[in-house]
């Protein structure tokens, strides 16, 4: 949508004269029209009033709401860069099937499937396919939504440059068939491409997954336990890639398969010093995906991580403190967990008390492989549990103190349905007067092509977040905190700044991120409210 034509050339100041904005770049469809907002030829600064409403409570006990207003300074750099994507456990299902999906898109790929010709696409990517609303056309009252890529200067990932470590030295493109994802059709236009591709070799700690999953490990770097030497390698790694591919910053996410808990254990890796000399020392309770998470945080390269092992042990998110690195996880959210944080948000916000929740599910792939073992098991158990508390605490009117409905998590390994993940799923509540509703929901989750978008939204945001800085006044710019939360859109057991609430509920994830890329052009938080709408 073309800016408004005065709009572009300028925004009026206190005084009203119009002040000279630079012409939007090409990509840009919108420019905001406001005096808080700057553009230049390399940032966008915004000026920004957040309004919350701070509690207190009275000597009656009441509380007391007061409207508070903080002003934010925002800065955005607009040079999009070179960025590099790598994968840990880049070899597996979701590592191969997003390397695919992209080359696919960049080519501009179309295959044959039975249901006729298919173009590649980025469906599942909240950032690639789905728009927000900018506004509201000024004349005639319509709702203007915009590509929510367009809302910032993101990259586009079919730029991005792809690479990673696996323990299985296999190249992508057999990987690609072991992983049983894609169609044939498809596969037969990347496979020369993705053949040249292998996966860089990587640390075997294991005690750390399951046995069952030895017999792949044949691209493994030497030494079963975490060391300096481990660290310093996968350094290395990252920095001949970003070399090799001329790329101007590097996003690692771990997509390898998940690891039992490590123990937390004082004196070993409860502080950023006592990680680095465990390390240093060889402990047995430092798991690979630590050791990858310590060799980016000492370069501050962004570190997500996709599966739901503690790999942020407390000594990792002080190290990531400590170095002003980012780091984001846990554990991507792609069906089940997804559809349930949607539905246990309407149920308990409708007013309905939620009772039960069974939640089962059986796949076939490699994942479900090691899943099978229990200690694996029980870490993705957790992160597939805990998604509905925030949303039972919020609501005291139907739950007491502590009060909590029944939840269960069954995971099986039933090799025959592949990557075809069925997530058969019973939700039981209490509605009015002593009635019951049951919602029975069977639904088929093609994992790998349900997280690969999320693989893609992950590393736009947290690399969108490295261009953004806030201060307030008179205070100098910083960065956000170091554990991206705005991340959790994408991730069943979201990791918060330590000592912040974990918001699971999927509609004020979504708002978050939203809201909080809307405040670095200026814009209000969008409220739904429609007044203009209401009023008249
Ligand atoms: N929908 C989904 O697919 C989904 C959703 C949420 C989380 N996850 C998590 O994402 C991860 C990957 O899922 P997947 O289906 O691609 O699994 P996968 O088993 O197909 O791939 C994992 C890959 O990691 C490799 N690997 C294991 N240990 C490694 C190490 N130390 N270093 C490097 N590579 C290593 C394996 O060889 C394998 O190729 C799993 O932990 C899974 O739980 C997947
Ligand atoms: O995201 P989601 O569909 O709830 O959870 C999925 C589980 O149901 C599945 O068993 C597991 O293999 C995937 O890794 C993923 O974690």
């Amino acid at each position: 949508m073309a800016p408004h034509a005065e709009a572009a050339n300028g925004h009026a100041n206190g005084n009203g004269s119009i002040v000279p904005v630079p012409s939007p770049t090409t990509n840009d469809i919108f420019v905001v029209n406001s005096p808080n907002v700057t553009y230049t030829e390399t940032e966008i600064t915004s000026k920004y009033t957040y309004r919350t409403t701070a509690i207190s409570t009275g000597a009656d006990g009441k509380f007391v709401a007061t409207p508070k207003e903080t002003k934010y300074d925002f800065k955005t750099e607009r040079k999009v860069p070179k960025v590099g994507m790598m994968l840990v456990g880049w070899g597996g299902n979701n590592g191969t099937t997003v390397t695919a999906g992209i080359i696919a898109n960049r080519r501009g790929l179309v295959w044959d499937t039975r249901e006729g010709q298919q173009s590649a696409n980025y469906y599942g990517s909240v950032i690639m396919g789905s728009t927000i609303k900018l506004g509201t056309d000024s004349k005639s009252g319509k709702e203007i939504n915009i590509p929510f890529h367009d809302l910032l200067p993101m990259v586009h990932p079919n730029d991005l440059a792809i690479g990673g470590w696996d323990i299985s030295g296999m190249n992508l493109s057999d990987a690609m068939d072991r992983a049983q994802v894609l169609e044939p059709s498809l596969k037969s236009l990347v496979k020369k491409e993705m053949a040249q591709m292998k996966p860089l070799p990587s640390v075997y700690y294991p005690d750390f997954i399951a046995a069952n999953q030895e017999e792949r490990a044949d691209n493994v770097l030497s030494g079963t336990k975490a060391c300096n030497a481990h660290v310093e390698q996968i350094r290395k790694d990252i920095r001949d890639f970003k070399a090799a591919n001329n790329l101007d910053k590097v996003i690692v996410q771990w997509t390898a398969n998940t690891e039992r808990y490590a123990e937390i254990i004082p004196g070993v890796n409860d502080t950023a010093d006592n990680l680095l000399k465990a390390i240093e020392q060889g402990h047995e309770e430092v798991s690979p995906s630590t050791v990858f998470a310590v060799a980016c945080i000492l370069d501050k390269v962004p570190f997500i991580n996709g599966s739901p092992q503690n790999t942020f042990v407390p000594g990792a998110i002080a190290l990531a403190e400590k170095h002003g690195a980012f780091v984001g996880g846990d554990d991507f959210k792609s069906g089940q967990t997804k559809m349930k944080s949607a539905l246990v948000d309407f149920l308990i916000n409708a007013g309905i008390k939620l009772t039960s929740i069974a939640s089962y599910n059986h796949l076939g792939n490699n994942d479900g492989m090691n899943l099978s073992s229990h200690k694996q098991f029980r870490s993705k158990e957790i992160s597939k549990s805990n998604v509905v508390d925030d949303m039972v605490a919020a609501n005291t009117v139907l739950y007491k103190e502590g009060e909590h409905p029944d939840h269960t998590v069954v995971i099986k390994y039933m090799p025959a349905v592949g990557d075809n993940k069925r997530a058969l799923d019973e939700y039981y509540a209490e509605i009015f007067m002593g009635g019951h509703q049951t919602i029975s929901m069977f639904n088929v989750c093609e994992d790998s092509l349900l997280a690969s978008p999320l693989i893609i939204d992950l590393v736009i945001v947290a690399e969108m977040m490295t261009r953004i800085q806030w201060k307030e006044e008179g205070k100098d710019y910083a960065g956000f905190h170091s554990v991206l939360s705005v991340l959790s859109y994408m991730l069943k057991a979201p990791l918060t700044p330590p000592g912040t609430p974990v918001v699971n509920a999927l509609a004020k994830q979504r708002s978050a991120l939203t809201n909080i890329f809307r405040a670095c052009v200026g814009l209000e938080p969008e409220s739904d409210m429609t007044l203009e709408h209401k009023l008249f």
